[in-house]
């Protein structure tokens, strides 16, 4: 029987012959099968290497991982230069805002009406009735421990859950001023948070409590106040008067045992340049819409402006589609809880993530 020659022999043919005539090197098929087993290797690498990366990607944000991703945190403490973090704070912020008060003073309600253009949490317009009750029986100065430092070191601990098992509590002591936020708790997680706490924010609804378990006898109990009645309520329990309990989105305490002395009122100056100029929100909203800076990148927009240093920890929130991660390092909740908050997180990251960039602050934590 003839064979037809190689010349004349059909794709199919070949195909056919199999491995008996394609180990000739000068054989087309030789070179194409060479040529598709080399690529196949090179995609397979490829999809290897995108498989690694996404899988390490994914993990890295899992914040039970976090903490294998942890980079060492110097125990020495960092030059502090004079005057840094408001060379910072102008790119951002404009120069005109170190002029402002941290906290409000009663002189500039008594004596002159400050006027102001916006109503809470952005301004004092048509509160200052309210206000002036509260500042007569507070005080406003920054304390002498704070204001005799030459470099005021500070960092500013978030409520985020990738603060659990990073063990920089002792980092955290450290700070000459150590700002916390509403009623995060330190007791039971110092290896993690550290203890000393220097400046507490809150408002009424995420007041703790016992003011006296989760800080220091001289921690400053600094009020955000959101409405009107976020002042009526520090009126009522410094002054012992009736309290109220309509008004609120979530019972504050009705007892306070607190010391007037440790109580400040942060001025809204620094709410309304965090939602202005940190996260381009409008100032003057209608009324259902409250779109607003969480008090976290409130303390940071007040430390810019308090200190010469700031570092932040316990920063950052899960991504959107991660329902069952955990937000904060004390208790189990998602983000979930967070819907009606009027807070955007994601916005917030890429604002703190400029910040970080720019050098303005610096993470302890992953970000
Ligand atoms: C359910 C609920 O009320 N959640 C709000 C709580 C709550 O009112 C208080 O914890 C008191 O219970 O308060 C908020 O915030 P919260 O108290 O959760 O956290 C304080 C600040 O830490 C930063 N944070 C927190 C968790 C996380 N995973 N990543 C973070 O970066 C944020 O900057 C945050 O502001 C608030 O005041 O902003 C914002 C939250 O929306
Ligand atoms: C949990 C929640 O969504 N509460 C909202 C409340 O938001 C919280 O307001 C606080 C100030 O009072 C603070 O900004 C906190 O970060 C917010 O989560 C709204 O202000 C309130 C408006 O009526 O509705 C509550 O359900």
């Amino acid at each position: 029987m003839l064979y037809p020659t190689n010349a004349s022999v059909s794709l199919g043919q070949q195909v056919a012959r199999g491995s008996r005539d394609d180990t000739s090197p000068q054989e087309p098929f030789y070179l194409l099968r060479n040529m598709t087993s080399k690529s196949h290797w090179k995609l397979l690498a490829l999809a290897l290497v995108l498989v690694v990366v996404m899988v390490w990607y994914s993990i890295s944000r899992e914040d039970r991982y976090i903490e294998f991703f942890y980079f060492p945190v110097s125990e020495k403490k960092e030059p502090c230069f004079q005057g840094e973090a408001e060379r910072q704070a102008s790119k951002i912020f404009g120069n005109h805002s170190r002029e402002q008060p941290i906290f409000l003073q009663l002189k500039d309600y008594f004596w002159v009406k400050t006027p102001s253009a916006y109503e809470l949490p952005f301004g004092t317009k048509g509160s200052e009735d309210l206000l002036l009750r509260v500042l007569a029986i507070t005080s406003y100065s920054i304390p002498e421990s704070i204001q005799s430092l030459e470099c005021r070191r500070c960092v500013v601990v978030g409520n985020g859950h990738r603060l659990k098992n990073s063990s920089l509590g002792g980092v955290i002591n450290k700070y000459d001023v150590v700002i916390r936020l509403n009623n995060a708790p330190v007791a039971g997680y110092e290896g993690d948070v550290g203890s000393k706490t220097t400046i507490r924010l809150f408002y009424p609804e995420s007041a703790h409590f016992d003011p006296k378990i989760e800080n220091n006898p001289d921690t400053l109990l600094v009020l955000v106040a959101f409405k009107a009645m976020d002042f009526h309520w520090i009126e009522t329990i410094l002054s012992d008067k009736k309290r109220v309990r309509k008004g609120f989105w979530k019972q504050p305490p009705l007892i306070w045992d607190v010391n007037p002395k440790q109580i400040r009122i942060l001025n809204p100056f620094f709410m309304e340049i965090a939602a202005d100029k940190l996260l381009s929100l409008p100032i003057q909203q209608p009324r259902k819409i409250k779109q607003k800076p969480t008090t976290g990148l409130l303390a940071i927009t007040l430390a810019l402006h308090l200190c010469d240093l700031v570092h932040i920890a316990g920063f950052g929130y899960p991504d959107a589609y991660n329902k069952k991660q955990t937000i904060h390092y004390y208790e189990q909740i998602t983000l979930k809880s967070m819907a009606g908050s009027g807070h955007n997180v994601s916005q917030e990251a890429v604002a703190i993530k400029r910040m970080l960039e720019m050098g303005a602050v610096k993470n302890l934590t992953y970000f």
